[in-house]
This record gives C-alpha cells, sequence and structure tokens, in this order.
C-alpha cells in the first residue's frame, strides 16, 4: 500500500471522497488532456436483434420527465398522451439533454441508425429494424459519482413514474417478428361480465393467487406462469374475459398472431421480446396453427373434416418441404410450457378456441393449461346480470316466468345475442324483457326448421358441436339445434 493511500485510511470517509474527487478533477485538468469524457451507450437492443433492454425504455422514460429540459435550449420532441392529456417531451436525435447529479454533469444524446437493408416490412419507414440508442457522456474525474449511483437513480425514477403512470398496451405481432403496441383501453371487467354464479370469484381467486405467489412457485420449481384455456361458442365473451383477466391484474396484453410468424426461432424472439407482467393471448388457437398430435403430424392436412381448407393453417405452418424451419405444436408448447417458459416471470398465458375437441392433447394437459374454462350460452344467472348491466334492473315480475320458460325450452341465447336484444331496448326495461321472452319459443322452433332444412354437410357441421356429448339422444340432438343456431345468429334469426 502505498504512503498516501494509507494516509487516506486516517481520514474520514466523507472527507476522502471529497479529497478524491478534487484530486480527480485537477488530474483531468492538468494532467490528463485526452479522454476527459467517458461515454456509455445504451441500445434499445441488446445481446442481437431480439433482445430488448429495459433500461433503454427507463432512460426514454426518465428524460421525458426532466423539467429542466423545457427550460434548456434542447430541441425536444412532444407528444399529447392520448390517455390522460398529459404532454410528453424526447430527445431529438442528435440533440443533447444536460442534467445532474450529486454535482456532476451528464450529457444524454439519442441517435437512431438505419441498419443495413434493415428493411421492416410495413414499408413505412419507421422500420423496428433501426438501431437507435441513447449516449451518456461525462467527465471521467466524476465516474464515481457517475457510476453505479447516477444509473441506479434513472431506473428508479423510470419505474416511480411507470408505476404512477397506469396507462396499459396491447402488443400484436407483425410480419418482422416485432411487437406493435397500442393503448389498451378496453372496459371488461368481471363486474361488466356474465358469467354463471361462482365463476367470476373463481377466476378472481386464481388470479390473486398467481399474482402473489412467486415465493410458492419458486419453492417449487416451477415457473412462474398460469394457463388459461377460454372455450366456448362464438360471442360467449372469450375475448372479453381476456380484458377483464388484464384490467383485474393490470398487466400489459401480448396478442400473439401466430399466422404472422414463420417460425418456432421467430417465435421465441417474441417471447423473448415480451416483458414481466403480461398476458400472452393466442386466440382461435385451434384456426391458427397445426394442431396435429406431435405424434401424428399429418392428421389434419390429410383431414376431409374441412380443416386443411382454412389457408391460415397453411400461412401459419410455413413452407411444407422437407427440412424447411417452420412453426410447429412443439415450438409452441416449448415456449408456453418448455425451458422457454421461463424467458419473463409472471405471465399469464391464455388461448381460447370454439372446438376445445380439436385441439391436441398436449395442448390441454394440466400444468400447461391450468384452467379450462367454458363460456357457454346465457343461464338465467347470466342474464339477470346482463339486465342489472344493460337495463339497471335487479328484479322484476317478469323474472319467474322468464326463468321458467328459458329452462322449459332448453333456451340458448349467447350473451353477445341477449346483449344486443337488451341495448335496443335501454330505454324501456319492460320492452326488453318482453323482447327475451317472445324470442324464447320462436328461437328453438325457427332452430327445428333450420335443423330439418339442413344439408348434409351442414348436419355433419351440427354433429361436430362441443355439444355432441349430451346424456340423451334428445339433448344432444337440442345441443346440435341450437349449437347450429348459435353459428348463424350473426343473421338475427329471433
Ligand atoms: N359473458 C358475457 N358477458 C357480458 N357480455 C358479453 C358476454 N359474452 C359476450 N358478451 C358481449 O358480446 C360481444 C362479443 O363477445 P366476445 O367477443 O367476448 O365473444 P367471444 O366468445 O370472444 O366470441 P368469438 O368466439 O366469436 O371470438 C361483446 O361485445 C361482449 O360485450
Ligand atoms: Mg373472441
Amino acid at each position: 500500500m502505498g504512503v498516501f493511500a494509507l494516509l487516506q485510511t486516517f481520514l474520514p470517509p466523507a472527507f476522502r471522497q471529497y479529497l478524491n474527487h478534487g484530486l480527480a478533477l485537477l488530474w483531468d485538468k492538468f494532467v490528463q488532456t485526452e479522454n476527459r469524457h467517458v461515454e456509455y451507450q445504451v441500445e434499445e437492443k441488446t445481446g442481437g436483434s431480439y433482445n430488448h433492454n429495459i433500461f433503454y425504455r427507463q432512460v426514454g422514460i426518465y428524460l421525458s420527465s426532466l423539467r429542466s429540459s423545457m427550460d434548456s435550449h434542447t430541441r425536444l420532441k412532444v407528444c399529447r398522451s392520448v390517455e390522460n392529456g398529459s404532454l410528453a417531451f424526447s430527445l431529438l436525435d442528435n440533440e443533447a439533454l444536460e442534467d445532474s447529479f450529486n454535482g456532476a454533469c451528464l450529457w444524454w444524446t439519442h441517435t437512431c441508425m438505419e441498419r443495413e437493408g434493415g428493411n421492416n416490412g410495413n414499408g413505412n419507414g419507421n422500420g423496428s429494424g433501426d438501431e437507435r440508442s441513447f449516449t451518456l457522456r461525462f467527465l471521467t474525474a466524476e465516474r464515481s459519482i457517475v457510476m453505479p449511483a447516477y444509473l441506479d437513480h434513472v431506473s428508479k425514477v423510470a419505474a416511480e413514474i411507470e408505476h404512477r403512470n397506469t396507462q396499459r398496451w396491447i402488443y400484436t405481432n407483425n410480419h418482422s417478428g416485432y411487437w406493435e403496441a397500442t393503448i389498451f383501453n378496453h372496459p371488461s371487467t368481471f363486474n361488466t361480465l356474465a358469467l354463471d354464479d361462482g365463476l367470476a370469484d373463481h377466476i378472481q381467486a386464481d388470479l390473486e393467487f398467481f399474482r402473489n405467489a412467486e415465493s410458492f412457485y419458486h419453492r417449487n420449481g416451477r415457473a412462474w406462469k398460469r394457463g388459461y384455456l377460454l372455450y366456448g361458442p362464438p360471442g360467449t365473451g372469450k375475448s372479453s374475459m381476456i380484458a377483464a383477466i388484464a384490467n383485474h391484474v393490470e398487466y400489459d396484453i401480448y396478442d400473439l398472431e401466430l399466422t404472422k410468424v414463420c417460425d418456432n426461432a421467430e417465435l421465441k424472439s417474441l417471447m423473448i421480446q415480451t416483458i414481466r407482467r403480461s398476458v400472452i393471448v393466442i386466440e382461435d388457437i385451434d384456426c391458427s396453427v397445426h394442431l396435429s398430435d406431435r405424434a401424428e403430424p399429418d392428421k389434419y392436412s390429410q383431414s376431409t373434416s374441412g380443416y386443411t381448407a382454412d389457408s391460415n393453417i397453411e400461412s401459419a405452418i410455413g413452407p411444407s418441404s422437407e427440412g424447411t424451419s417452420k412453426l410447429t405444436l412443439s415450438g409452441l408448447l416449448n415456449v408456453t410450457d418448455g425451458l422457454w417458459s421461463c424467458c419473463g416471470e409472471e405471465r399469464i398465458f391464455i388461448f381460447t378456441t370454439n372446438h376445445k375437441d380439436r385441439l391436441d392433447p398436449a395442448l390441454l394437459r394440466q400444468g400447461r393449461m391450468d384452467m379450462h374454462i367454458l363460456l357457454s350460452y346465457c343461464t338465467f344467472p347470466a342474464f339477470k346480470k346482463l339486465a342489472n348491466n344493460y337495463l339497471g334492473i335487479e328484479d322484476h315480475p317478469m323474472y319467474v316466468e322468464l326463468e321458467d320458460a328459458m329452462a322449459r325450452t332448453a333456451h340458448k341465447i349467447t350473451p353477445a345475442a341477449m346483449a344486443e336484444m337488451l341495448i335496443s331496448n335501454q330505454s324501456d326495461p319492460d320492452a326488453a324483457l318482453r323482447q327475451v321472452m317472445a324470442s324464447l319459443p320462436r328461437y328453438y322452433a325457427l332452430a327445428q326448421d333450420v335443423v330439418a332444412s339442413t344439408s348434409p354437410s351442414e348436419k355433419y357441421a351440427l354433429e361436430d358441436s362441443p355439444l355432441k356429448k349430451g346424456s340423451t339422444k334428445k339433448d344432444r340432438l337440442r345441443g346440435r339445434i341450437l349449437f347450429f343456431l348459435a353459428a348463424i345468429e350473426g343473421k338475427r334469426m329471433y
């Protein structure tokens, strides 16, 4: 140990820090003429083009919050938030923004360089292929003040701003393998959903447990994630429930369009780009990816059931020539449940389908999709909830009759259709309930007429309904009739 260092050990720590700082400044000013500044680059993407650098986002948030930036001569970009009308500032390329921290002076600049051959395919020049970065510059002598305290300060302030900001985002993947974001503002909640008794409470309790179960998952060696499969006929609230779940846990949504994913590698990279605390959604999963059993890869490609007629399947699996990499069911299972599922924590996977029976059992097994939630036709309790939401009534003299008629006619209307009836009579609850009542026998009679006049191929479609597993023949027939009606309800048959 040198004499100078030995002497320093007798000095109080605060004084020692000042002395070192002063000496460093003097050294910088009078002795060292080159390398007086240190520069750090904060790139948007690190370790390959798909890895997003969280610190880049934090720097952007931090800089946009600097009040001093408004007074300086720096040219700034300014935009107004759609969500809360507040102004947000950001750095123009190659403009410097000055900040200070514990007496140290710091300069930030932003650069955006077009990557060679970086056409992102969307043709708007706003390519996700561009290379963006912030550069932080400060005096070499002030390194001890800046590192790492200032960088920690930037992260902390950004995290606080993000926490205060309730704005959430929904992302969808583009053809270039990147996510594009837009503000998520869906009003659906568990209060606005009309569900069977107890279902909303059950799901909310499950979500609450999940959110607070970090140590539980880690203690048991499990990835901290939860999977929900929402299934049922069209118009029964699957998409609305996704929004309600995301609103409940306050996570962002990644709406994964498998038809735009060209192969397993791209799927992995998309997963790596997702942040923790997010809901990852694949809607209509039976329509968008090859769902054959892994042991029988060609089951559906040889099918005559009409599945191969879905052009989405072709585009999702990509070129079918031997040896070409493509998106496969195993690739999907790997990112949802395999080793790659751990590349982000606290994530909820939600798959939806109208045809649970067409999904590969591997996709359905417990632990992969933890809860299978059937969303079906409007039951009387669900109807009451809708009437309460849309008409503002909790009870009504017609309810007894209505409940009985719904049960007697095995009445099956989707919540979407029921909601439409109520909305169109919103100002007159009596008229709304009369319309619901009148629709019951007519609905059923019409269904019989429709079935009587269906072609053999349409009948095949009925037999393929998820209700075919009813207990009696009559039940099964009824289920098929009503399933068919639900499928064509867009034509307003009632
Ligand atoms: N259970 C429900 N409670 C309240 N509203 C509902 C419910 N189900 C459907 N709706 C209403 O019907 C409309 C369609 O619902 P949604 O898109 O959620 O159905 P879906 O099951 O996702 O249909 P699809 O299978 O065709 O995608 C929404 O506007 C929603 O408000
Ligand atoms: Mg939907």
